[in-house]
């Protein structure tokens, strides 16, 4: 039997996901429940007794261990890591030398709060299965079709160039699979379908994908612009930035922090989880009303960019953690949209579920939907077709 398992690593700023695979029983399409062996997350990394990723990935390596999947089993086709910065060198999944790790390090300055968590987890891997193949799928490759148009900021050219200054995109591995995944629901090919994702998570981003290509979205040169999001600001006048070096005295340093760490829901209302959010305002706590609306109306302006970007919609899909699960958000940022061909069924909104679903009135010309992103399905996948094609 060739090797058939492949362990996907998912290293966030302050989280470290997992999940084993049995890529001969995972289905594309199926949900990765399929050839799911084992999973878990490591959480507040750097907070608590977990002091850093390495010591995120002992900690894995060794529950991986007890349940008989450690990472010296013969089993173990390939290690898959998610890596959130890619630049303009890496739009494809690309097997990791020492070559590799170089070039991803000169990213890092893109990625702080990213890429040195995706590298830490790939030095542990390859220290302990150098003999592995190791693989790095980019958050940004799915977005490199971007046109000119959209991928540039109107900065001078040559400056722009000389430094790297352009929009990258990110999440792309969930955009992908999910516009995909919508295409699917619809019963159509993904060449057949324009959809406006909305991957609403502690990061969120929109995108709009015309039959399968990205062609705009919502992250840029990192994943600060755009959305609001739980703890980052999104879209702001970059004068903000001179505003408060010059007359707030803060650092460059301090305002980075200040709208990575600060800002978005959690600097609004004191709480970056919609779950909470939501318990507020049903208390009619003002604050927590305010956040909600700024999040929501940001959403709808990026809904009616997109759908003028695109032209013709087809679909609209939530996904990841607040877009899978309220039901309060979805309804706000698209109510009163007939004029756009969106409505919304509020009963099919309200049902829970774990699988892809359609949320929309059958009146409604563009479908809306509910598509469970699944990143780690998607790079073991990406991961196993590398090693074994
Ligand atoms: N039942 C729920 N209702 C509303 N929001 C939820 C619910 N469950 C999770 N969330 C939101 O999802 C967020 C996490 O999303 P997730 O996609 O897991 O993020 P990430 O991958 O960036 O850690 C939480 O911060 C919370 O705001
Ligand atoms: C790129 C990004 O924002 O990722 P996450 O949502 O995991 O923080
Ligand atoms: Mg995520």
């Amino acid at each position: 039997m060739n090797p058939s398992h492949v362990l996907v690593l998912n290293s966030g700023s302050s989280s470290l996901k997992y999940q084993l695979l049995d890529m001969a029983r995972a289905r594309p399409g199926s949900g990765s429940a399929a050839g799911r062996l084992t999973s878990g997350i490591v959480e507040r990394i750097g907070e608590g007794p977990v002091a850093d990723h390495a010591a995120a990935l002992k900690q894995v390596s060794e529950e991986l261990d007890r349940q008989g999947l450690g990472l010296d089993s013969p089993k173990l086709a390939a290690v898959g890591h998610r890596v959130v910065h890619g630049g303009t060198r890496f739009t494809e999944p690309t097997l990791i030398t020492d070559e590799v790790v170089a070039e991803m390090e000169k990213l890092v300055p893109l990625a702080p709060l990213h890429n040195p968590a995706n590298l830490a987890g790939i030095a542990v891997a390859r220290q302990l299965r150098p003999d592995l193949p190791q693989v790095a799928v980019f958050d940004t490759a799915f977005h490199a079709t971007m046109p000119e148009a959209a991928a540039r900021y109107a900065v001078d050219i040559e400056t722009a160039d000389r430094f790297g200054v352009r929009r990258y995109g990110f999440h792309g591995t969930s955009h992908a699979y999910v516009s995909r995944a919508t295409a699917r629901l619809l019963d159509k090919e993904p060449s057949e379908v324009n959809t406006i994702v909305l991957h609403l998570g502690n990061g969120a981003s929109a995108s709009a994908v015309r039959g399968g290509v990205c062609v705009d979205t919502s992250m840029g040169l990192t994943p600060l612009e755009g959305l609001v999001m739980g703890t980052r600001s999104g879209d702001l006048d970059p004068a903000a930035i001179f505003h408060l070096a010059r007359v707030g005295g803060m650092s460059i340093d301090e305002i980075d922090t200040l709208l990575n760490k600060r800002s978005g829901l959690l600097g609004l209302c004191g709480d970056n989880d919609m779950r909470e959010i939501g318990r507020r305002m049903a208390e009619g706590d003002p604050a927590a009303r305010l956040a909600f609306d700024i999040y929501v109306h940001r959403l709808r302006k990026y809904v009616g960019a997109y759908t003028a970007v695109l032209g013709r919609v087809d679909a609209i899909a939530f996904t990841a953690g607040v877009g899978e699960n309220s039901a309060a958000v979805r309804e706000a940022a698209l109510r009163g949209l007939d004029a756009l061909g969106i409505e919304v069924d509020a009963v099919s909104n309200a049902i829970r579920g774990a699988t892809a679903r359609l949320i929309s009135a059958s009146s409604s010309r563009v479908a809306v939907a509910v598509v469970p992103t699944d990143e780690e399905l998607e790079i073991a996948t990406q991961t196993y077709a590398l090693v074994t094609g």
